[in-house]
Formats: structure tokens, C-alpha cells, sequence
């Protein structure tokens, strides 16, 4: 990968703005149409000659092979030994998906039907509490066990029939205490998802959730169903085998919301519902399996990222979806970005020569309009921004503010390439009565530099499908990302240390162990926050 070569193109890169000038259908040529959706990629400063240069890097890259290799079963999770395989859980095509020699599909759909047939007990009430109809759904999980159903549910929040719905996962006993609060536990369902089933924090808040329905019904596991790869784990903590929803693990657990992990998903919007979530993120397999690397979304999606990271430098992405329920997005991305592309080595062992994974973040628009874009748009680093908006919002009688949420969103992406200049600047000033030094001090801090890129996916509305097709998009940028940066994307080795860390130190912070061998700092910490 000639990474200098990249850099070189992208410290001389033109002006968004002249490459409008130099293209009356810019738009049209940095733009695609997959399916329903709409990638406009125009406001960003990538040329003719540096898409191709990303396109001919990504071919150096065998970005196709491996995609291919993936799908097929391949062991490409190289440092765990095993292949990467989520596609299956959303493979709706009847076909077979082979994982040495023989078709996983059986397996996965036999358990999509139990799932489904669960879920619809739940809903209908013929799965009963021991109070009665179940009101309350708890899945407890972290990470990809949480992140994917959490962020899933608020977005699909107007496809919600089923029980209400309630995520627990940080160890901080807050999390558990607030959502238990004020549920009836004998019409409360608890899932413990977890792939490992050995997570501490989910495992210690399973273990609360169990003595707090202890306390209310004769039989508590029966109100409890979980989520693994272990089912010998699952069977140890009591829960019967009948709602133990299993799942292999050639599925990463950033990567799990397709199969059992979804159950709180599939509760409470229904398994139609979820089999069209299924739906979106199967046509987007399609899609950047057949598409050519030029017209294939998640291919161009990974390109503007590295054009943006490793081109231009600019290390850090936004997220701004303009869409209230999609305010777990950045939140999931997070995950599935940095804990994908945050590495340092690549595959063959040696150094990844340039920066990977870049920081991601965002909240919804409009609020991040009045709380961080400041920076964007003023301050002295670049901020690549990715704005995500609908044709249409979900509440009928409430267009108008869906037509200020569009013009809100396109305004921001607009702004950001156009900027003020400063005679623009001066001209505001002298229109407020402004005149001499003082309209010029004012002046410049109303200039705005322009010139910063931002990428725009359209798309109809929030369904179900299209929640499928958008998750799916990033799952593969990431993979296609982690392709041309020569890093294994689905291993997490970097989430170790601090677990086995914090199992070392909770006997120190009881007392039982001494502190002795510590560093100072960590020494003094455990001396001030171990005292009772
Ligand atoms: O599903 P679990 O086995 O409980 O794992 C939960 C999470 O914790 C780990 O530390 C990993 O960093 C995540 O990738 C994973 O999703």
C-alpha cells in the first residue's frame, strides 16, 4: 500500500469548492444510489484522480478477495482462529453457507424459529411471568451484547407493540438499581446476553437481577432466558434450556445483533419486524458482494475514510445523524469502529506504517448544532462530519418540523464547504453600524474557513429495512477499512488488560492483597477509593 504516495495526493488536495467550480455535475459524479439510498460524497475534496488512486489502491488490496473469503467461511480471523460469519444470521436467500464443508444455514434458522416463536409468547402472552402477562423486558449485556438491541429499539421506537423494553450493562450498580425501580419483578423477563457468558459486569448484574426476583416469585430462573455461545455457562447459572438461545463463534459480538443477541429487538417490535431488519442488512450483503468497487456504498464509504484518516490526516469522524432515535448510533459505531480498526499491528505481525481507526463520535442533529459544531466549523482541526437524514420522519402531522430538520441538516453540511469570508465578514458588520478597528476586530471572529468535507446518506425513512441496510453499510466500510490498513478487524486483544488489571485489583481494594508492586499513582488511588 503506497500510503506516501496517498498522503502526498491528499496534503495537495484542491478546494471542495473549485472542484464544484471545475465540475457543473460534481454532485452526480460523487454521489451513488444503492437500493433506496443516496451517498452523496461531492462535499469532500476528492478528485477524479484520487478516487482512482483509491480505487486502485483497494484492488492492491484484494479488497474483493477477501470480502469474498469472508463470506465463504474463510478463517480469516486470523489471531482467533475463526471465520467471520455474521452475514449468515441475515442470510434470507435460501442459499447454504458452508464453514468447513458443511452449511451452517439449518442450524441458524432453527434458531431464528425458536426465537420467534419465544418472542411471539412474549408478546401475545402466552409466555407468562409469574404475575402474569409480561410488562417489562431487561436484556443484560455490554458491548456488542447491549450496544446493537439498545440502539435498535430507541430507532425502531414507532415499530415498538411489544413490552416495554430496558437495557442494563455497566457494573455500576446505578444502571440495575434505576431500571429495577418501580418493575413488577413477577411480570418482568430478564435476558442475560452474553457471548462469553463470563463478562463480569454482565454475569454480577444477572446475579442482582436474580436475587431481586428471588425475592418476589418461587421460581426466578424461570423468568430468565439468555443469549450465548456457552451454553454449558448458561445451563451452570440455572436458566433451562428451552429459552437458552445459542449462537457459535465465528459471530464477533460487535457483529451479534442478527441472531439471538436481537431477541430484546425481535420482543419488541415483532418478528416480521425484525426479519425485514434482516431484510436491509441481507440486500446490502448483496449489494457490496456484486456491486464493482467504484458503485459499491460501504467500498466508497471505507475509501472517503481513509482519503479523510490516512490522506488528509484528519483523524477524527463524526456522526451526526439528523434523526432523534438514532441517538445510540455514534454510540454503537463507536464499538464497531474503534474496537474493529483500533490496532497497531497488521496481520503479518509487523507495524501498521500509518495511523488506523479514527475517533468517532457524534450526537443527533439538531442538538449537536448547539453544543459541539462550534468547533467544526471554527476550530483549528478538521472534523470530517457524516450526516445521516430521511425523506420522511414517522410522525404525519408533524412535516413541518421534519422539512426544519432537512434544512437544518443540509444548511450545516452547506455552511461547512462554503464557510464566510472575511469581506463577507466585514460586510455584516458594516450593515450593524460597525465601522474602523473595531468592525475588523469583530469581523474576524465571524469568518467561517469552509473548505471542510462532510459526506451526506440519504435515505427513505427509519424502517426496520433500512436500520438493516445502514448497520450493514458500516459493518463492511469497517471490514473494507481494516482490508486496505492490512489489520485483522475482527479480534480485540487491545479490551484485556484492563479486565485482567481490575480482577488484580479487586482483592487489593478489599484488603486481602496487598498493594505492594504497584506504581505510586494506582498505590494512592487504592489507599483513597478503597477506604469503606
Ligand atoms: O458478549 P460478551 O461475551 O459478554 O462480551 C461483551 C463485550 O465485552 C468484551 O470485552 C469485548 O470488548 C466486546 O467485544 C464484547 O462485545
Amino acid at each position: 500500500m503506497n500510503w506516501a504516495a496517498l498522503k502526498a495526493r491528499g496534503d495537495a488536495r484542491p478546494t471542495i469548492r473549485a472542484l464544484f467550480d471545475a465540475n457543473a455535475d460534481r454532485a452526480i459524479a460523487f454521489s451513488l444510489r444503492a437500493d433506496d439510498l443516496l451517498f452523496d460524497y461531492s462535499k469532500t475534496h476528492l478528485s477524479d484522480a484520487d478516487r482512482d488512486a483509491l480505487l486502485a489502491m483497494a484492488e492492491d488490496a484484494d479488497v474483493s478477495g477477501k470480502r469474498d473469503a469472508m463470506f465463504t467461511g474463510e478463517k480469516i480471523n486470523e489471531t482467533e482462529g475463526r471465520a467471520v460469519l455474521h452475514t449468515a444470521l441475515r442470510n434470507l436467500s435460501g442459499d447454504g453457507v458452508f464453514l468447513d464443508g458443511s452449511d451452517v444455514m439449518a442450524e441458524i434458522e432453527q434458531t431464528r424459529a425458536r426465537m420467534a416463536e419465544f418472542a411471539i409468547a412474549v408478546r401475545d402472552g402466552s409466555f407468562k411471568g409469574q404475575g402474569g402477562r409480561i410488562t417489562d423486558v431487561i436484556n443484560i449485556g455490554i458491548g456488542g451484547s447491549d450496544l446493537g438491541p439498545a440502539m435498535a429499539v430507541l430507532a425502531l421506537a414507532p415499530y415498538h407493540d411489544g413490552p416495554r423494553t430496558h437495557f442494563v450493562s455497566n457494573v455500576d450498580g446505578a444502571d440495575i438499581a434505576d431500571t429495577l425501580d418501580g418493575l413488577n419483578a413477577d411480570t418482568t423477563l430478564v435476558i442475560v446476553a452474553s457471548k462469553t457468558f463470563t463478562t463480569i459486569e454482565t454475569m454480577t448484574n444477572a446475579k442482582t437481577a436474580f436475587d431481586w426476583m428471588a425475592e418476589s416469585v418461587s421460581d426466578p430462573a424461570a423468568q430468565f432466558a439468555a443469549l450465548s455461545s456457552s451454553t454449558e455457562k448458561t445451563a451452570d447459572f440455572g436458566i433451562s434450556a428451552e429459552r437458552v438461545f445459542g449462537f457459535e463463534d465465528w459471530v464477533g459480538g460487535r457483529y451479534s445483533m442478527w441472531g439471538p443477541i436481537g431477541l430484546s429487538l425481535m420482543i419488541a417490535i415483532g418478528p416480521d419486524n425484525f426479519t425485514d431488519f434482516l431484510r436491509g442488512g441481507h440486500d446490502m450483503d448483496r449489494h457490496f458482494k456484486t456491486a464493482p468497487l467504484a458503485e459499491n456504498l460501504p467500498v466508497l464509504l471505507a475509501l472517503i475514510g481513509i482519503w479523510h484518516n490516512q490522506g488528509c490526516g484528519f483523524s477524527t469522524r463524526a456522526v451526526l445523524p439528523y434523526e432523534q432515535r438514532l441517538a445510540r448510533l455514534p454510540a454503537y459505531l463507536q464499538q464497531l469502529e474503534m474496537e474493529s480498526n483500533g490496532k497497531s499491528v497488521a496481520m503479518d505481525g509487523k507495524d501498521v506504517p500509518v495511523h488506523t481507526g479514527p475517533i468517532v463520535w457524534g450526537e443527533p442533529g439538531t442538538n449537536g448544532q448547539h453544543a459541539f459544531y462550534q468547533l467544526i466549523h471554527q476550530g483549528t482541526r478538521v472534523v470530517p462530519c457524516e450526516f445521516m437524514v430521511g425523506i420522511e420522519g414517522q410522525e404525519p402531522d408533524l412535516t413541518h418540523q421534519h422539512d426544519l430538520l432537512i434544512a437544518n441538516c443540509l444548511a450545516q453540511s452547506e455552511a461547512l464547504m462554503v464557510g464566510r469570508s472575511l469581506d463577507e465578514a466585514r460586510e455584516i458588520m458594516r450593515k450593524k453600524g460597525l465601522e474602523g478597528d473595531e468592525l475588523e476586530r469583530q469581523a474576524r471572529h465571524r469568518v467561517f474557513p469552509g473548505d471542510r468535507p462532510s459526506t451526506t446518506l440519504a435515505y427513505p425513512k427509519l424502517t426496520p429495512y433500512v436500520l438493516g441496510q445502514i448497520i450493514a453499510l458500516y459493518e463492511h466500510r469497517v471490514f473494507v477499512e481494516g482490508v486496505m490498513l492490512g489489520i485483522n478487524s475482527y479480534d480485540q486483544w487491545g479490551v484485556e488488560l484492563g479486565k485482567e488489571l481490575a480482577t488484580a485489583l479487586s482483592p487489593i481494594l478489599s484488603g486481602e492483597v496487598s498493594a505492594e508492586g504497584k506504581d505510586g499513582s494506582t498505590r494512592m488511588l487504592v489507599e483513597h477509593l478503597g477506604r469503606r
